[in-house]
């Protein structure tokens, strides 16, 4: 017989079985491993349970035990998960390191991303076993379903994941595979967590963009039309595409803050020089060192913060003659610290990741 409990630190907050007689013995369900149950309590509102005296685990062996025990739990139909967040670009982090198969389908985590219906998240995360010699593997599905090659809050809030999963403290660094190929989270001893993002993609058939190359085989302020407004852009790829702009053409002092997002947002996404859709990036320049960010996310819509996007700009604007190389991007969420690092070609992108929540979910 079971009996189903909330359990808040190691007090039972209530009980409800569906027994009339009490038995001499129960099994306890709940999102902790408890090493000894017997009931007693003024607290449980069924008088013929007055008999019993729980003892559960110390909280501090209950707590660390907690985080995996948790997790490792596989009720089928139930997912375990851990909520983070990188500046608001939250993320349902699934512990998947039994598997290379995700535990949820795309069409789930569309459902478990909703706000409403939901969890709530702008995707799910999957840490998985490590391939080609890493430590791990990165998959992401956005809130839409779609699952991009690479998230750059979403890594931040995976190294921090990782560590959390196997009660690491201090600093650690991981090799992490992903869409987007190596990508390498280091958290520091302050908490931010540094990336090494790998290089930028400009080649304009690999971002991928149809928009004609015009400087090179990248595309650098070239003047595209949207919803018959024309607007200039420059197109990278951080493992996934992004359009950056600084403005409309005749119009270079982009105010982000007065842009309709919802109205321009998903005709850039959709438009057809895109073959693989796009991220869209609107950017004010407010010195050559500190720019200004929204942001349009491929199969997320507007969200808080995208790191990937962060990088992109920063490429873009380097490219465009508006910035230096190590720059202070301020996203809706939070700032971000980002270097494209003359010496390697590679991005860098500084900033926090923090644990929300944990939960579980019915499938
Ligand atoms: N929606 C993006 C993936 C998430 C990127 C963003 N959240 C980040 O932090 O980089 C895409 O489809 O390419």
């Amino acid at each position: 017989m079971s009996i189903a409990a909330t359990i808040t630190s190691t007090n039972l907050r209530s009980v409800s079985t569906s027994t009339t007689t009490p038995p001499s013995s129960y099994t306890l369900t709940t999102p902790f491993k408890l090493n000894t149950l017997k009931l007693t309590s003024s607290s449980i509102p069924n008088p013929k349970f007055r008999s019993l005296s729980v003892t559960a685990m110390t909280s501090a062996s209950q707590q660390t035990l907690s985080k995996t025990a948790f997790l490792d739990r596989t009720e089928s139909g139930t997912l375990h998960f851990v909520k983070y967040h990188g500046l608001g670009n939250d993320f349902i982090m699934v512990n998947n390191l039994d598997s290379m198969e995700p535990k949820v389908t795309p069409e789930q985590a569309a459902k478990l991303c909703d706000r409403n219906f939901g969890v709530g998240a702008d995707g799910v995360i999957f840490a998985m076993p490590g391939s080609n010699g890493t430590d791990y593997t990165m998959r992401i599905f956005n809130s839409d379903g779609s699952e991009p090659e690479m998230c750059g809050n979403g890594v931040r809030c995976f190294a921090k994941f990782i560590a959390d999963l196997n009660n690491l403290q201090g600093k650690q660094s991981f090799t992490v595979h992903t869409g987007a190929g190596l990508i390498i989270p280091e958290i520091q001893e302050d908490g931010q967590v540094k990336v090494d993002m790998g290089e930028p993609v400009l080649k304009a058939s690999d971002v991928p963009t149809k928009i004609p190359p015009n400087k090179g085989e990248s595309v650098v302020k070239a003047k595209i039309e949207v919803d018959g407004v024309s607007w200039n852009v420059t197109c990278v790829s951080m493992g996934n595409p992004h359009c950056i702009t600084f403005g409309r053409e005749g119009d270079e002092n982009l105010v982000v803050d007065e842009l309709n997002l919802a109205d321009i947002g998903p005709a850039f996404e959709h438009h057809v020089l895109f073959p693989a859709r796009t991220n869209t990036e609107f950017v004010q320049v407010f010195s050559r060192t500190h720019l200004k960010m929204r942001v349009w996310e491929r199969g997320a819509g507007a969200t808080l913060a995208c790191g990937t996007g962060a990088c992109a700009l920063v490429v873009a604007a380097i490219l465009e003659g508006r910035s230096e190389r190590n720059c202070t991007v301020d996203l809706p969420g939070g700032p971000l610290e980002i270097e494209w690092r003359e010496a390697d070609n590679h991005v860098y992108m500084t900033g926090p990741a923090e644990v929300v929540f944990y939960g579980s979910a019915h499938l």
